[in-house]
């Protein structure tokens, strides 16, 4: 292969810097090679820069116009005598049979730097024997696919941060539907409604996707105008369930903590409840469903003995009467019969079962909550996914939380929170795997995003995310390259890849909803 440059600093085992020789053609993320030990080492362009050696404050003070310029430019011959362009790259590793190593020393000053052939770089990317691989994209500046360990990606838990626009939500899809091909459950938590558009093909392979996706449209909430954009879009209504809550599937922790932010509980009460919520519940797996007053009276008879003697006992009571009746009532998430509707529509209960050991696509589009019913549905559907995963019920599942810092925030609160940082913590041993999706990566509690093991990182402007991110994204040397990015690219680190890799996404094999909308006027 050829020599096409050579070492001139190596300060560090992750970096060196050199000098392509006169003619060679160089771009940023090119890859190239050297040798430690005899050893072949695959390394990736990070920068380039142009120098010229007597550009030194010293002549720069004497470029005050244009003439000046000129003239030292001709009379000293700098211009082309003493310019030079250096190069930075990135070691990337070895590969040996399966594995990628690092190199343990950093390379020699004057090492030679080589080209590399797009087999060899198909080599050093290809996917291990053993697992299961998904691919993605691209690698950046190449045509080989960038293959993902997709059982590390699901069940270690993955994070996909990035700015708005950025391209989060298409590639989200893009997972989804490679994911699928592999006939796993895939849950997705859609705030914004615009995942059902998975349900349309865009490609051959798309059909078989698109026949794997359920929508479910959640609680009471008039969702006419997404189904008319959807029929204007697409030409085909969207077919969903609508589903609900059973009330008395909420954990009493869960209900306390929604019941006292919304109207304040009382010390009394809050015993009551304890004690009538848990005779309420004591049904098992499969708790019925009854009108709001017959639970509520369940609650009350089995917690009166909490209550303080006399009139304060009775006041409290009633306290809470009113406030369990004006949450089930108010909230659209709940239903409270058998063969209730809205709008002319059965709605059913949740299903978590289903979700979890049928291998279909099960998008939950809440976009017709508002945030506390949001948080309030995904407490309850996380609860239950992870009950029926730990009785090991399921199959590996998949579960995507878009804006993801609504529901696990770093600061405030949010009664899902609680829920996914125990997925986050505990799912895999269950099969449960989480991909948080979020603009805001500063928002998003820090203890659940370090359980994502697969970083993927999109383009990011914004300084405090960009300082944040490095202190999270332990494989990511360098965040200033993600301001770069446009909206095709992505960057993978993390356990499920073998080095951090630039990549180009691939097409979706679905429409994609969150297309950015036109300045132009549709007609
Ligand atoms: N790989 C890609 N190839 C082509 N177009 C893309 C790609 N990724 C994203 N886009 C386009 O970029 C725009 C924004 O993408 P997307 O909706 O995924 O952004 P987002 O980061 O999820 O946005 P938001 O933060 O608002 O949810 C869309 O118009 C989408 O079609």
């Amino acid at each position: 292969m050829a020599k096409i440059g050579v070492v001139v600093k190596s300060p560090s085992l992750y970096y060196y810097v050199f000098k392509p020789f006169r003619g060679v053609e160089l771009d940023v993320g090119s890859f190239v090679a050297t040798e430690i030990d005899g050893v072949r080492v695959i390394s990736r362009v990070v920068a380039i820069r142009h120098r010229n050696a007597v550009v030194d404050p010293r002549l720069i003070a004497h470029f005050d116009e244009e003439s000046t310029v000129k003239e030292i430019k001709e009379t000293l011959g700098i211009e082309e005598a003493l310019y030079y362009t250096e190069a930075k790259a990135v070691v990337l590793g070895a590969r040996r049979d399966r594995k990628i190593l690092k190199p343990q020393k950093p390379v020699k000053p004057l090492s030679y730097v080589y080209s590399t052939t797009p087999e060899e770089l198909e080599q050093f990317f290809a996917p291990g024997e053993e697992g299961t691989y998904i691919s993605i994209g691209k690698i950046k500046g190449t045509s080989i696919p960038a293959y993902i360990d997709a059982e590390r990606l699901v069940t270690h838990h993955c994070a996909i941060l990035a700015s708005t626009g950025a391209g989060k939500s298409y590639l989200a899809g893009v997972i989804v539907e490679r994911l699928s091909a592999l006939d796993i459950p895939i849950v997705v938590i859609d705030p914004h409604g615009e995942y059902s558009s998975m349900a349309v093909p865009a490609s051959e392979e798309g059909k078989h996707v698109s026949e794997k996706v359920r929508i479910f449209v959640v609680g009471k909430t008039d969702v006419t105008h997404l189904d008319q954009a959807f029929m204007k879009r697409y030409g085909i209504p969207r077919t969903y369930t609508r589903i609900g809550l059973n009330p008395r599937s909420i954990p009493l922790r869960t209900l306390e903590k929604i019941l006292d932010l919304l109207y304040g509980l009382t010390d009394a009460q809050r015993r009551i409840l304890e004690e009538g919520w848990q005779s309420a519940t004591s049904y098992g797996e499969r708790q019925p469903l009854t009108s709001v007053e017959e639970l509520i009276k369940e609650v009350l008879e089995g917690g009166k003995h909490a209550a303080p003697p006399g009139f304060a006992g009775e006041m409290s009571l009633r306290g809470l009467e009113g406030r369990l009746k004006a949450l089930f009532y108010t909230s659209p998430v709940f239903i409270t019969r058998y063969g209730e509707t809205y709008q002319g529509e059965p709605i059913k209960l949740i299903d978590p079962e289903m979700y979890l050991t049928t291998p279909s696509i099960h998008i939950f589009d809440i976009s017709g909550l508002d945030i506390l019913d949001q948080q309030l549905f995904l407490a309850v559907l996380l609860d239950q996914l992870y009950r029926v995963s730990t009785r090991r019920k399921n199959l590996t599942t998949l579960i995507i939380i878009e804006e993801a810092h609504n529901y696990a925030p770093a600061a405030g609160s949010s009664v899902a929170k609680s829920y996914i940082a125990k997925i986050a913590r505990e799912g895999r041993k269950f099969g449960l795997g989480l991909c948080l999706i979020t603009q805001r990566p500063t928002k998003l509690d820090p203890d659940v995003v370090s359980q994502a093991m697969t970083q993927i990182f999109k383009r990011m402007i914004n300084p405090h995310d960009l300082r944040y991110v490095a202190t999270v994204a332990e494989h990511l040397d360098d965040p200033r390259p993600l301001r770069t990015l446009d909206e095709a690219e992505a960057v993978v680190t993390g356990i499920s890849v073998p080095v951090p890799l630039m990549i180009v996404v691939d097409q979706r094999w679905t429409q994609h909803g969150g297309i950015t909308p036109s300045i132009r006027r549709q007609v």
